[in-house]
C-alpha cells in the first residue's frame, strides 16, 4: 500500500520558495530516507505531511487519505526537538499520547511493554520520565511514536545522542517495524544510517529533488569506472588502467573509459595474482551527498 504520495507540493515563505514542487511516494514496508543540506526544505516537508502547515500548493495523501484527523493518526512522529513531559511517569505518558491518536489503551500497553523489554527499559516504566536520562528518554519518545500502532512512522535524527549499543537495539527495531509492513521515514544527515538502513531515498536542496530512487540504483548511477582490488603481491602493470592507489594490500584502480572489470580481472587471472578481493567501487552516499550540493 502507498503510505505517502507527494505530488506537485510547494511552499513558499515570504519570496522564498522552500519546497518546490516537491513530488515522491513511500510504499508500506519500506525505509525511506529523506535527506539533503541544512535548510534544504526537509522539516518543511515532514510538517505539512503532518499537517502541522499546509501547502501552497500541491497535494499529500497520507495512507490514502486527504490530510485531516485521520490522516494524522495515521502517523507515528518522532521530531528532532524531543519533548516529553517531565513530571509524567513513563506509562502513563505512553498510554496518554496513543489514546489522543485514538488507539486502544490495551493495544498501546502491549505495544510498549514489548519495546521497553526489547530496549531493557521495563523495570523504568512507572519511573518519572525526569528520572531517565538523555539517551534513555530518548528511546522513550520513540516507543511513544510508535506505540499507537501508526502505518506510517517518521523519525527526525533518530540516533542523535544515542550510545552504539542503543543506536543498534533501535535500529533492529526499526528494520522489524518495516517487517511488520510499516512505512519508515528517516530524516537524517549521518549517510552511513542512510546507506545501512534504507531502501529509497529522495535527496532535496534548496527545495527541490535531486536525488530519488533505489539506494543502490543511486551508487550505481555515480559509479565511477574504477575497481578495488586486494592482494598480498604487489599488481602487475595492467592494459587499460590509468590509474592505481594503493594502500595496506589494497589497491583502487582507475579504469580507462573502454575498460571493463571483467577485462581487468581476466589479466590478473592469467597473471596469476592471487586475488582476495574483487570489486567494482561504488561511491559512498556520503561521496555522492557532496557531489550532488557542490553541483554548481
Ligand atoms: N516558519 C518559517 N518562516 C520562514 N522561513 C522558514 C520557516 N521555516 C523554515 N523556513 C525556511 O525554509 C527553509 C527550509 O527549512 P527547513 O527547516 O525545512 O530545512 P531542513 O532541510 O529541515 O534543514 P535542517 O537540516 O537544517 O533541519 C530554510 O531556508 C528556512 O530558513
Amino acid at each position: 500500500m502507498l503510505a505517502v504520495k507527494i505530488s506537485d507540493v510547494s511552499k513558499v515563505y515570504g519570496e522564498k520558495k522552500v519546497v518546490d514542487g516537491v513530488s515522491f511516494e513511500v510504499d508500506s514496508g519500506e525505509i525511506f530516507a529523506l535527506i539533503g543540506p541544512n535548510g534544504a526544505g526537509k522539516t518543511t516537508t515532514i510538517r505539512m505531511m503532518m499537517d502541522i502547515i499546509k501547502p501552497d500548493s500541491g497535494d499529500i495523501l497520507i495512507m490514502g487519505q486527504h490530510l485531516g484527523e485521520g490522516s494524522k493518526n495515521c502517523i507515528g512522529y518522532l521530531p528532532e526537538e524531543r519533548g516529553l513531559y517531565r513530571k509524567l511517569r513513563i506509562m502513563d505518558t505512553i498510554v496518554y499520547m496513543a489514546s489522543l491518536k485514538g488507539a486502544p489503551v490495551e493495544t498501546a500497553v502491549a505495544r510498549a511493554e514489548n519495546l521497553l523489554k526489547k530496549f531493557g527499559l521495563y523495570e523504568h516504566r512507572y519511573k518519572k520520565i525526569e528520572e531517565l536520562s538523555k539517551g534513555m528518554g530518548q528511546l522513550i519518545q520513540f516507543v511513544v511514536t510508535v506505540a499507537h500502532d501508526p502505518g506510517l512512522i517518521i523519525l527526525d535524527e533518530p540516533f542523535a545522542g544515542l550510545d552504539p549499543v542503543n543506536s543498534r537495539l533501535l535500529k533492529d527495531t526499526i528494520k522489524d517495524l518495516r517487517a511488520e509492513g510499516k512505512a519508515i521515514i528517516l530524516s537524517t544527515h549521518r549517510m552511513n544510517e542512510v546507506q545501512e538502513m534504507c531502501d529509497r531515498l529522495f535527496m532535496i536542496n534548496k527545495g527541490q529533488r535531486v536525488l530519488y530512487g533505489a539506494l543502490n540504483d543511486i551508487r550505481r548511477q555515480f559509479r565511477s569506472n574504477s575497481v578495488v582490488v586486494e592482494s598480498e603481491q604487489a599488481l602487475p602493470s595492467l592494459s587499460g588502467v590509468s590509474g592505481v592507489e594503493s594502500k595496506n594490500h589494497t589497491s583502487i584502480l582507475k579504469l580507462d573509459g573502454s575498460t571493463t572489470p571483467q577485462s581487468v580481472l581476466a589479466q590478473l587471472v592469467a597473471a596469476q595474482v592471487p586475488v582476495e578481493r574483487f570489486e567494482v567501487s561504488l561511491p559512498s552516499l556520503d561521496d555522492i551527498f557532496v557531489q550532488v550540493v557542490k553541483k554548481p
